[in-house]
């Protein structure tokens, strides 16, 4: 079944914000929309002339029939007229707590005028139950109290709302000046991310926030994390505005579903609050489509597992011992001699010493490890990704592959994402364009078809092969069902 999103907000008579934007929003991403009228106001596109709460008991009305016959998978909240909203939809909103919700805080309109008289405990009662809060600027100084001159100004304010316990504080770049890029900035209690939209119109136009704000929306009732939803939120409004029908300078009327996003749509991605990374080159693999790649925790495994023929394998040794240097060096020496293309997981800086094939990164490591001196000592890179926020991060490095996961639950590793299902990997591929791709986790033989129709380059298994009773006859099953795919 698909998932419902209910809109709580405005109506607006010019059509360009409130309600009827965040119903097209709604409608890329196959939801069904419920909606709930908390206040009326008559607008033009550049003048509010009238504005009205509806009354209490239509309020509540309204809000218990969107509840019914089941609640929503999630919220998107525009204008709230009035304080006594905010406490019927709060009181409401906490029979319901793991419901997402997103608050756009419109509290005055781009045509000007104001629409909402809530109070700052109205305001922080809602805050409390906001799963992501996007204010531009302007709201941002309002809700906060800061003048912001710098980014560390942004950095404190977007925190104080954390305090309030709203669990992500999206401030939208439509209002940045000409000095700083424009850029979505995500704040939580664990990071910062930046999203550098490919479309200025998507954040400037009139109505965006709405479109954006439902888009997330949209996106958590498909149960993508935060940052997933709002990667691929801004994909989804980038992509509706690439086929939008322009009415003036300001105006811009997404009519028409707008087509699956492409690479081009999604927003480039930097975890923390540093700069573009500069361009590197990695070399590319040698076999670019090789299949089956097993990931083993020693020499032991590589000796029993070389001479089965590979043209991918991965040292992944996670409990550091004596021998590391060592073990490390034998396993590229090995790798060689059956010119097999060998990553060294984590290890980076011995895998340059020994000279390897190539290292494997995760997410975390890309902070630390020293990327220009992997490239200068001429390896391969290979880097893990969980969803579409890590992916658009890494793209731009070009790295020689792209990991993929994890896509089953699995045993083998602890992992902070969910699992993305196959659903997920083939959008992931496409996006991943000319870098060939691997997909990982809780693969084996009875669900590796549907991974391989995905088009992915190669397949990474860990238990699959190291807990199969029969090594050899493991394997053989597993690449057999890859090359006949
Ligand atoms: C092919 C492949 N994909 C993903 C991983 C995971 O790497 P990482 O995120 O660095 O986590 P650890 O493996 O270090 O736990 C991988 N090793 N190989
Ligand atoms: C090491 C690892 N990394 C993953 C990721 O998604 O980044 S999943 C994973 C474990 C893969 O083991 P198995 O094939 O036994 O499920
Ligand atoms: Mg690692």
């Amino acid at each position: 079944m698909n998932p419902v999103v209910l809109t709580i907000g405005g109506t607006d008579s010019s059509g360009g914000a409130g309600l009827h934007q965040d119903m097209r929003s709604m409608q890329c991403f196959n939801v069904v929309q419920r909606s709930v009228v908390s206040l009326i106001s008559a607008q033009t596109q550049t003048k509010l002339l009238h504005c009205e709460a509806v009354s209490d008991d239509m309020f509540i009305a309204q809000l218990d029939a969107a509840f019914c016959p089941e609640p929503p998978d999630a919220i998107k909240l525009g204008a709230l007229a009035n304080d006594t909203q905010v406490y019927q939809l709060v009181a409401l909103l906490n029979q319901h707590p793991d419901i997402p919700v997103v608050w756009d805080p419109v509290l005055s309109t781009s045509a000007g005028g104001s629409l909402s008289q809530l109070s700052f405990d109205g305001i922080a009662t809602l805050i409390s139950r906001v799963t992501v809060l996007t204010p531009n600027l302007p709201e941002l100084e309002y809700l906060t109290g800061f003048a912001l001159r710098s980014d560390s100004d942004e950095l404190e304010a977007a925190h104080q709302l954390l305090t309030l316990d709203c669990k992500h504080v999206l401030v939208t770049g439509g209002h940045r000046n000409q000095a700083s890029p424009l850029c979505d900035k995500l704040y939580n209690q664990e990071n910062t991310w930046q999203f550098l939209p490919h479309s200025k119109a998507a954040r400037t136009l009139r109505g965006s926030g709405c479109l954006l704000a439902s888009a997330i929306a949209s996106a958590l009732a498909l149960h993508y994390d935060a940052e997933d939803a709002i990667c691929y939120a801004e994909a989804v409004v980038a992509s509706g505005f690439s086929v939008a029908t322009p009415v003036n300078d300001d105006i811009c009327h997404l009519i028409q579903s707008p087509p699956t996003p492409r690479s081009v749509h999604f927003p480039q991605v930097i975890k923390g609050l540093g700069r573009k990374p500069s361009a590197l080159k990695f070399p590319p693999l040698r076999m670019t489509n090789p299949g089956l790649y097993p990931v083993v925790d020693s020499v032991e495994w590589l000796r029993q597992l070389l001479p089965l023929g590979f043209d991918i394998i991965q040292l992944r040794i996670k409990s550091v011992s004596d021998g590391l240097s060592e073990q490390i060096r034998d396993a590229i020496q090995l790798a060689e001699t059956f010119s097999t293309q060998l990553f060294i997981n984590d290890h980076w800086q011995l895998a340059i010493e020994y000279n390897a094939y190539g290292v494997h990164l995760g997410q975390d490591d890309l902070e630390t490890a020293d990327l220009a001196a992997i490239a200068k000592a001429g390896l391969r890179l290979g880097i893990s990704t969980h969803g579409y926020a890590e992916l658009c991060r890494v793209l731009p490095l070009k790295p020689s592959y792209i990991a993929l996961g994890h896509i089953f639950p699995t045993r083998t590793k602890a992992m902070p994402s969910q699992p993305q299902g196959t659903q997920r990997l083939a959008d992931y591929q496409r996006l991943c364009g000319e870098i060939p791709t691997v997909a990982i986790g809780g693969i084996a033989l009875h669900n590796i078809d549907s991974v391989v129709a995905t088009g992915v380059s190669s397949v990474a298994v860990v238990t699959a092969i190291t807990e199969s009773a029969d090594v050899p006859q493991a394997v053989e099953a597993l690449k057999g069902r890859i090359a006949h795919a």
